[in-house]
C-alpha cells in the first residue's frame, strides 16, 4: 500500500485514468462514465471503479463523472498539484530525447537541470539548457530544488551516481540504466528497460505461435 492507504498496483494506473480524462477535458467533454473511461484508459470498468473507490466516491448513477473534478482529484492524490523540477545525469543519445521530451510540464514536471560528466557533452546545449559536470551535482540539487532524478548514464557508473543522488536529499529515483541500484528503504527507484519490455512482447509472440500450432 502507499502513504494514503492506495495500492501501488492502483497508482501505477492512475496516471492512464489522468491522461484519459485531461484528452476528454480537451476535447470540451464534461461527464464520463466507467464503460468510457475504462476504454480510453485500456482498463475492464470494474477495475476502474474498485480503484477509483479508494480515491473516495465518485460518480452520479445515471449521470456518470464529472471529468474535471475527478482528473483534479487525481491529480491531487498522485501529488501533482506542486511542481516537481527535474534532473537528468547522462545526456547522451537517451538523456537527449529524454530532456527533450516535450510532455513534462502538462503532467506536473518541470525539467531543471541537465548533467554530464564528459568534457565533450558539458557546456553544450539541449532542451534550452546547459548541460552541467556532474561533480557539481550536489550543488545543482540544492539550487534548482530537484526532487526527481532520472538516470541515463551508462550501467557502470549508474550505482556511483545513484549514491550521490541520495546523499543530496534526493528521494526519487527513474532509472534507465541495466542495472539494479541499492538505495536506502526511503528512497523510491523506478526503473524502466525497453529491453524487458520487448522480451515480454517476444514471450507472448512465442507462446501464441505455440498455441496456434497445437490447434492445428
Ligand atoms: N531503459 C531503457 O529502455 C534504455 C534504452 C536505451 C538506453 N538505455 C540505457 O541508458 C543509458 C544511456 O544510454 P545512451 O544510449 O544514451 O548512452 P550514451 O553513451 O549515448 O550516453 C551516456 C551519457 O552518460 C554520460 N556519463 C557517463 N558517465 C557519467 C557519470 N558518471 N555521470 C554523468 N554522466 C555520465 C556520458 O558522457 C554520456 O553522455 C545506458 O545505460 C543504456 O544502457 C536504457
Amino acid at each position: 500500500m502507499t502513504a494514503p492507504g492506495i495500492p501501488s498496483a492502483t497508482v501505477a494506473r492512475l496516471p492512464s485514468y489522468l491522461r484519459a480524462l485531461r484528452d476528454l477535458v480537451a476535447r470540451g467533454v464534461a461527464t464520463t462514465s466507467s464503460v468510457e473511461l475504462a476504454e480510453l484508459s485500456g482498463v475492464g470498468p470494474a477495475q476502474l471503479r474498485k480503484d477509483l473507490s479508494f480515491l473516495g466516491s465518485f460518480g452520479t448513477r445515471g449521470v456518470g463523472y464529472d471529468v474535471d473534478s475527478l482528473a483534479q482529484y487525481i491529480t491531487e492524490a498522485l501529488g501533482l498539484v506542486d511542481e516537481h523540477r527535474i534532473a537528468i545525469v547522462g545526456i547522451g543519445n537517451l538523456g537527449h530525447a529524454l530532456a527533450n521530451y516535450s510532455g513534462y510540464e502538462q503532467r506536473g514536471f518541470h525539467v531543471a537541470a541537465l548533467l554530464d560528466a564528459s568534457p565533450d557533452v558539458v557546456g553544450t546545449r539541449a532542451a534550452g539548457l546547459v548541460v552541467e559536470h556532474v561533480d557539481a551535482l550536489e550543488e545543482v540539487v540544492a539550487r534548482e530544488k530537484v526532487s526527481i532524478v532520472v538516470l541515463a548514464t551508462p550501467a557502470a557508473h549508474a550505482q556511483s551516481v545513484a549514491d550521490r543522488v541520495v546523499a543530496a536529499g534526493v528521494r526519487e529515483i527513474l532509472n534507465f540504466a541495466p542495472r539494479a541500484l541499492q538505495v536506502p528503504a526511503d528512497v523510491d527507484v523506478r526503473g524502466v528497460d525497453v529491453g524487458s519490455e520487448l522480451q515480454i512482447l517476444a514471450f507472448h509472440s512465442q507462446a501464441r505461435a505455440l498455441a496456434e500450432a497445437q490447434d492445428r
